[in-house]
Formats: structure tokens, C-alpha cells, sequence
């Protein structure tokens, strides 16, 4: 059987795009074959390779029991390259908008579901800002990597975060390669957490690297930026009491991103997303 995929990136944290319209081309998929596919297609060898998939599919078609409740025409299906469910994916949200504004499925606004509630984006020619929502604050937390320990700010972006802000973030100090996941407090993170470090750049202005749950280092990560962006807020005086909206530039080593923390308590993600191949797979 062959079925259409599209790829598609956004700041270099790539996705599978797989359309299932109307849940005829993976619904029947049982949750562990599923799985299976999502890990075939993503292995950068013998597969397509991403950081994640981004199955498109009616919501009302959509028969997993975690449905999301919601109006919204689209559901934004995202799994991570591990073949785990993940909540929430904030490059992801660009990636799957600018694919439905390219299929004429949607225009230059556009709300969908997600498994952290309905997300709105708006375009403004090829670089897309998604509203995703309020921030969680949960307090500190501690990761560690090799003996090397940092407090980090524990965020929750609909999926959990633990933002640590470190002197360097050089492959070759004390946050290191990456290949493997940082050490982190499973009684905090039982399912599991996505690791950022990030250093100060200038005011309002940060770098950060990230490991991500189900995939590992990766180029970007939206909801991770997201997250850098609370923490150095906060960090900053600016968490609370802002009488003007705040932003910050959030270096990844994929690009650039901008997030904005609103007076009404919003985060604001704005950056690119790209298609950049369409075909049919067999995987
Ligand atoms: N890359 C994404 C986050 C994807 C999900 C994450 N790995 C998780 O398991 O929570 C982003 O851009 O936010």
C-alpha cells in the first residue's frame, strides 16, 4: 500500500506530514501499528526522517479515544519520532497551517485542535505566529548531565518543560553532546520532559539547545523556546505585572524564533514554516 506524506520544517525541527482527511488512510491502524509507521518514517536511515509526525485529519474523524473536544474542523495528530503521543508541538503548529493554507484547506487564519485545546495561528506572508495559549509555571526543578547540575524553571506549554539557563551551551562544556537524555526528576515528570538550556545573548535575547522527549537533541523546538522565553522572563522581572507585552528573541540551532508574552497572559510563538517535498510512501 502507498500512502501521500509531506515534509516540512520549521526553524529545522522537521515533521512527516501524513493527510488522512477523513481517517481512511491510518485510522485503521491498531495504536501499536501505528507506532510502527511513525518510527519507519521517521528513521533518518531506512526511512523519510523527522523529528515527528503530523497526521492531518478531520477531528470528527478522528477515533483515538484521547478525541480532542473541539469545533475545530482539523486536528493537528502529533506523535514524536519514538512513535510516543505527544500534547502539544509549537513548530508543529506552523508546519500543519501552512500545509492546510497550501492544500486550500485553510486561509492565512486558521484554528485547529490540538491535544492542549483549539490553537489559533495567523500568517503574515511565510512566517506564522501561533497563540498558544497560557503559560504553567510549576516552579523549579533540577536536570543534570554528566555530574553538572542546573536548577531549571518547570513549565508546562501544554506539554512539560524544564528550562535551565547555563553559562554555555557549547557542545564541548557541561551541557555537552546531547546524545542522551539529561537526567531529570521523574516524580516531577513521570511521562517524561523536554530539557532546554539556554545562555543570555543581549537584553531580551537568549540561545538556547534542547533534548526533546521521543526524539533527542533536535535543530528547534517551539514550545521549548516558548518555555527558555518564560524562564528568562521571569528570571528578569518581566513574569509578572507586565504592562506591555514581551519579547524576546530565541536562538536555535535551526533558525530563529520571537516569543511574545502578552498583558493577557498569552504566549505568542511567531516564526517560519516550510514544505519542502511532497510524494507517496510505502512505509
Ligand atoms: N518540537 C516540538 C515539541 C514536540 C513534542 C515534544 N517532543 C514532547 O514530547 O512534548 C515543538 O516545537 O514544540
Amino acid at each position: 500500500m502507498t500512502y501521500p506524506y509531506v515534509k516540512g520544517h520549521g526553524t529545522e525541527n522537521d515533521f512527516v506530514l501524513l493527510p488522512d482527511l477523513d481517517g481512511s488512510v491510518h485510522g485503521m491502524l491498531s495504536d501499536g501499528a501505528m507506532a510502527d509507521r511513525v518510527r519507519a518514517l521517521c528513521d533518518r536511515r531506512a526511512g523519510i526522517g523527522a523529528d515527528g509526525i503530523l497526521r492531518v485529519i478531520r477531528t470528527a474523524a478522528y477515533a483515538g479515544e484521547d478525541r480532542p473536544v473541539s469545533d475545530a474542523e482539523w486536528f493537528m495528530d502529533y506523535r514524536n519520532a519514538d512513535g510516543t503521543v505527544a500534547e502539544m508541538c509549537g513548530n508543529g503548529t506552523r508546519v500543519f497551517a501552512e500545509y492546510l493554507r497550501t492544500a486550500g484547506l485553510a486561509g492565512d487564519v486558521v484554528t485547529f485542535a490540538t491535544r492542549a485545546g483549539d490553537k489559533t495561528l495567523r500568517a503574515s506572508g511565510d512566517v506564522w505566529t501561533a497563540d498558544l495559549g497560557s503559560p504553567k509555571l510549576l516552579g523549579s526543578t533540577q536536570v543534570s548531565v554528566a555530574h553538572h547540575f542546573w536548577s531549571a524553571c518547570n513549565v508546562d506549554m501544554g506539554n512539560p518543560h524544564a528550562a535551565a539557563e547555563v553559562e554555555s551551551i557549547d557542545p564541548h562544556g557541561p551541557v555537552g553532546d546531547l546524545y542522551e537524555s539529561p537526567i531529570f526528576d521523574e516524580a516531577v515528570y513521570p511521562h517524561g520532559v523536554n530539557v532546554e538550556f539556554f545562555v543570555r545573548v543581549a537584553d531580551r535575547h537568549v540561545a538556547m539547545r534542547v533534548f526533546e522527549r521521543g526524539a533527542g537533541e533536535t535543530r528547534s523546538c517551539g514550545t521549548g523556546a516558548c518555555a527558555v522565553m518564560v524562564a528568562a522572563a521571569e528570571a528578569d522581572g518581566l513574569g509578572v505585572a507586565r504592562d506591555a507585552d514581551v519579547t524576546y528573541r530565541v536562538d536555535v540551532p535551526g533558525g530563529t524564533l520571537h516569543v511574545t508574552w502578552t498583558t493577557d497572559d498569552r504566549i505568542l510563538l511567531t516564526g517560519p514554516a516550510v514544505l519542502v517535498a511532497e510524494g507517496t510512501t510505502t512505509l
